[in-house]
């Protein structure tokens, strides 16, 4: 556990109560707005919206468009090459395509892909986190993480930038019930048992059935047998394989120690999640377990660890 990723109760503004309570207020007319505004029952972006129609003291923005083919500002030469197609800002289609493409990746890198390591306590949720974010691993006394925390990393998929928001949990059974509630919004979930530890394995099946409760039915799952690098492993390899095979999720092992494939984890749930976000049917074919058994690397043991 890194001071770094530690975290205390959660502030408020981090909490998932503020999701549930945020105000979407939609108008059917400009009426609706100005009764709400009105009798004050619209809230600050219902109030945005009633201004938004009108009220009170609403002005119109001064019209933007300049007439067809005239420049919109008049010191500036007129347009000498006019559309075929007779209006304004007229673009070759390979411009404009272009220029939608590069839309498209800035709207992939807004997007959010909120991303959550699981497991029970001890098995290195917030080493590997920790290793991916800075390539380093923190020896010494281990501190249980207390509630949940993030941090935020861009990963280049293809050159395209794709924002993973990955959260740390605690993998104490008394922060079971607060964890519940970030699961039902993640989009991948990275499972964690560690090698060395049966009881953190066995309790997998308790997981899965953890996240069949609570998350989304198309969340993308990933289990890792992390701590690989130890030679006093209990669970073997196949285990793992096995396990995985039976829920079909995507399996590697995983050292948070020696970095063995936990660049690879993340990236493949980025390339994942990238690849529904896009609509691209290139981009779908994309399969997470292929690539991991593509990419993941498979090193011997290290000595006897002393974690
Ligand atoms: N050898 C070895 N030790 C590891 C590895 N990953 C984590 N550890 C050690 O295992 C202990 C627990 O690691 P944490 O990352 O704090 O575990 P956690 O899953 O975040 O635990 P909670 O915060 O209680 O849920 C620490 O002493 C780490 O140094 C690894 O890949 N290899």
């Amino acid at each position: 556990m890194d001071p770094q990723y530690y975290n205390d109760p959660l502030p408020d503004h981090m909490s998932m109560a503020s999701d549930d309570s945020m105000i979407d207020d939609v108008f059917e007319s400009a009426e609706d707005a100005q009764r709400a505004y009105q009798d004050g029952t619209a809230s600050a972006s219902g109030a945005l919206g009633a201004h938004l129609y009108g009220y009170p003291g609403y002005q119109p923005p001064p019209l933007q468009h300049a007439p067809h083919n005239q420049p919109s500002d008049p010191n500036k030469a007129p347009n000498l090459n006019p559309s075929p197609t007779g209006y304004r800002d007229y673009q070759a289609p390979a411009d404009v395509l272009s220029q939608y493409d590069r839309q498209r990746e800035e709207e992939l890198e807004l997007i959010v892909h909120k991303t959550i390591l699981l497991g029970d306590s001890g098995v290195g949720k917030t080493s590997l986190l920790v290793q991916f974010d800075t390539g380093k691993f923190n020896t010494g006394t281990f501190s249980a993480t207390v509630g949940i925390g993030f941090t935020n990393k861009l990963v280049t998929v293809d050159s395209v930038k794709v924002k993973l928001q990955i959260w740390d949990t605690a993998g104490q059974e008394r922060f079971r019930s607060v964890t519940h509630a970030y699961y039902r919004d993640a989009h991948a979930l990275l499972l964690l048992y560690d090698v060395t530890n049966k009881t953190s394995f066995d309790n997998i099946r308790a997981w899965l059935g953890e996240i069949r409760e609570y998350a989304q039915d198309d969340v993308v799952i990933m289990l890792l047998g992390n701590k690989a690098d130890c030679s006093e492993r209990v669970v073997r390899r196949e285990d793992g394989e096995r396990l995985a095979r039976e829920y079909s999720v995507a399996f590697m092992e995983t050292s948070a120690k020696t970095g063995l494939n936990v660049e690879v984890a993340f990236m493949a749930v980025a390339r994942e999640l990238k690849s529904r976000k896009s609509g691209n049917p290139d981009d779908n074919r994309f399969n997470v377990r292929d690539f991991v058994r593509e990419h993941q690397a498979q090193r011997p043991s290290c000595p006897p660890c002393s974690t």
